[in-house]
């Protein structure tokens, strides 16, 4: 076996150097095109869907038909109470009520499911603009948001957004758009009528305003608080063997449930605000219509002679008046149902947007939109690709000193690399670099003669396969866990190859459970064999806390998995360094 030693400086750590203009240490430049699109004003996601609008349009549209339905009612009714000639007199307003109610109908329904189709569409994007920006971020980021967190906020809480997209802004549009119409319909036949409606409308707007400020605050701190138990849940869950050991179950259960409980009184201080603000709401509008109806009666039965323009209210105008002052309020109520939907729609939005921007900026491999991307990957066609590092300078973000500078190393197509070097010499850090999965400061990596910049490395990636030393295996079948959704004969012959014996219908416990640390790196080795497109295996430690003989069968394993590969193996293992083909030493 051919085995060359090029020691190779990976250059001094400098830990007293402050961070380069540009590099990882300066906000503005860590993930550039990100961040820069980060501080880009936002526009509402309301200005953004065209649809989301005209589905409030045509719903506002509806309510307005109300005006003339108003009208035609008041004068049919008249007419029915003063004339006595019979229902075909009012045969003409009956079929155009008919007519506008079915209009209004049609209207409100196609509107109302516009509205929930476009906001689903929105949601989903957001959720999956928060989802890439997450997964983009490096695995070694230690900044990264807590799992449990992430996912009650991106699955359950971004729900929220959906309510308030699309019922609260419809409602909002609805307020803006008919009520004048309605208060300009009424004043024209009575403009006290008009006034007393005036006159309500502000103390609803001012009890609006701060029981909504108190509900936004309130739903926050629930979200926080939401996020919170998550994130403490999925870590009880993680550490269970290891709180069962220190036999601490009862206090992670007490921890458990004191959270829950702040959970459950943030709950319910929400819903008291939402039911607070529906009361006040509807006090409100009860005081309004019954002044008016006050009003109109005693109008009516000529108890009062003023608040029209000259003449007397007749019983038509009496009644349009009476029918149109419950629908000036009716959108004001439903805008304080939705209040609270508001309050939690959001706090969800600005959350699940923060997720998006704080992921995608402390992304060293978020793709920037417009930034092109490479035409052809590397590694076409199942070749393995060539590896070519140049002046690589890295530092970790908030890390000591740099951990490369000036590095350079060079990786023919097919060759296997052992990196070999002192824990903390940068061997990890490296892959991930060659991964796309960090940013350097300077230099460039190629592959393939492509180079790996954050629009490229997602689709370089496709032809990079990682083997950690810890791999995670979800919980299902052997098959399924090598299969990773490709083609299954590929993980069929993969695992016949690497778990000869094994039945691939075995099913894995979450996380791996129930593989020993040589099978389970078998069968990552397998999963990378079962991407035809991986021309590059990157392994780190594969070796690693297994005894001599597993650790031998792995080695096996990997140089099987190689054949017709680029291999570079980060490894503190000499005697799987000696079976690759070349080492390179990475000094500290
Ligand atoms: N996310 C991080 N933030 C800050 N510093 C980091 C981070 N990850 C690694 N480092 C530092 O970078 C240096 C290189 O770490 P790395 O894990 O690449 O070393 P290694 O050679 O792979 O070590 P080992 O052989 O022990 O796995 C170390 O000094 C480490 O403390």
């Amino acid at each position: 076996m051919p085995r060359s030693h090029i020691p190779r400086d990976g250059g001094p750590r400098q830990p007293e150097s402050s961070p380069a203009p540009g590099g990882p240490g300066t906000d503005s430049t860590a993930a550039p095109a990100p961040a820069s699109r980060a501080s880009r004003p936002r526009r509402p996601a309301w200005a953004a869907e065209p649809a989301l609008r005209r589905a409030a349009w045509l719903q506002a549209g509806a309510a307005l038909l109300w005006l003339p339905q108003a009208w035609l009612l008041a004068r049919a009714l008249g007419t029915l109470v003063a004339g006595g000639t019979g229902v075909e007199a009012v045969a003409g307003e009956a079929g155009l009520i008919l007519l506008l109610g079915l209009v209004r109908a049609v209207l409100d329904i196609y509107g109302g499911r516009l509205a929930f189709r476009s906001a689903r569409d929105r949601l989903g994007r957001d959720r999956a603009r928060a989802v890439a920006a997450l997964a983009g971020l490096p695995p070694l980021d230690p900044g990264r948001p807590a799992a449990g967190a992430a996912a009650a906020l991106v699955t359950e809480q971004a729900e929220a957004v959906l309510a308030y997209w699309h019922r609260f802004r419809p409602a909002k549009l609805r307020v803006v758009l008919v009520g004048p119409f309605i208060l300009l319909a009424v004043g024209w036949v009575s403009w006290l009528a008009a006034l007393l409606l005036l006159l309500t409308a502000p103390l609803i707007f001012l009890f609006m305003a701060l029981i909504g400020w108190r509900a936004k605050a309130a739903s926050e701190a629930r979200l926080a608080e939401v996020a919170d138990m998550h994130g403490l849940l999925l870590d009880r869950l993680r550490g269970l063997p290891t709180i069962r050991a220190l036999g601490a179950v009862e206090a992670a259960a007490l921890r458990l449930r004191s959270l829950s409980d702040t959970v459950r009184r943030r709950t319910m201080a929400v819903l008291r605000i939402a039911f607070l603000s529906s009361t006040v709401l509807e006090l409100f509008s009860a005081l309004g219509v019954a002044m008016v109806a006050v009003y109109v009666g005693f109008h009516l039965l000529g108890e009062l002679h003023f608040g029209t323009w000259g003449g007397e209210l007749g019983l038509e105008q009496g009644l349009f008046i009476l029918l149109l002052a419950p629908a000036w309020f009716e959108p004001l109520r439903e805008l304080a149902t939705l209040w609270h939907d508001r309050a939690s729609g959001e706090a969800a939005l600005a959350a699940l947007q923060k997720l998006g921007d704080a992921s995608a900026a402390g992304s060293a491999a978020a793709a920037p939109a417009d930034e092109a991307t490479p035409a052809a990957p590397a590694g076409a066609a199942g070749q393995p690709p060539a590896l070519e590092v140049r002046a690589l300078r890295f530092a970790h973000p908030g890390g000591v000193g740099s951990v490369f500078d000036g590095f350079d190393l060079a990786v023919a197509p097919g060759e296997r690399v052992a990196l070999l070097g002192p824990s903390g010499s940068g061997k990890s850090t490296l892959l991930a670099l060659i991964a796309g999965l960090l940013r350097p400061e300077a230099g460039e990596i190629r592959i393939d003669g492509l180079p790996m910049t954050p629009a490229s490395a997602p689709a370089l990636r496709h032809h990079i396969a990682w083997v950690g030393h810890r791999p995670h295996f979800r919980a299902v079948s052997l098959h399924a866990n090598a299969a990773f959704g490709r083609p299954g004969t590929l993980a069929d012959a993969a695992l016949a190859r690497l778990l000869p014996g094994v039945d691939p219908a075995r099913r894995v416990g979450e996380g791996g459970v129930g593989l020993s640390g040589g099978e389970a790196l078998r069968l990552a080795l397998a999963r990378a064999v079962a991407d035809p497109d991986a021309g590059l295996i990157l392994a780190d430690e594969p070796t690693a806390h297994l005894d001599a003989g597993t650790a031998d069968d792995v080695a096996d394993a990997l140089l099987a998995a190689a054949e017709g590969r680029t291999l570079l193996v980060a490894t503190h293992d000499p005697r799987l360094a000696a079976r690759l083909d070349r080492i390179v030493r990475i000094v500290p």
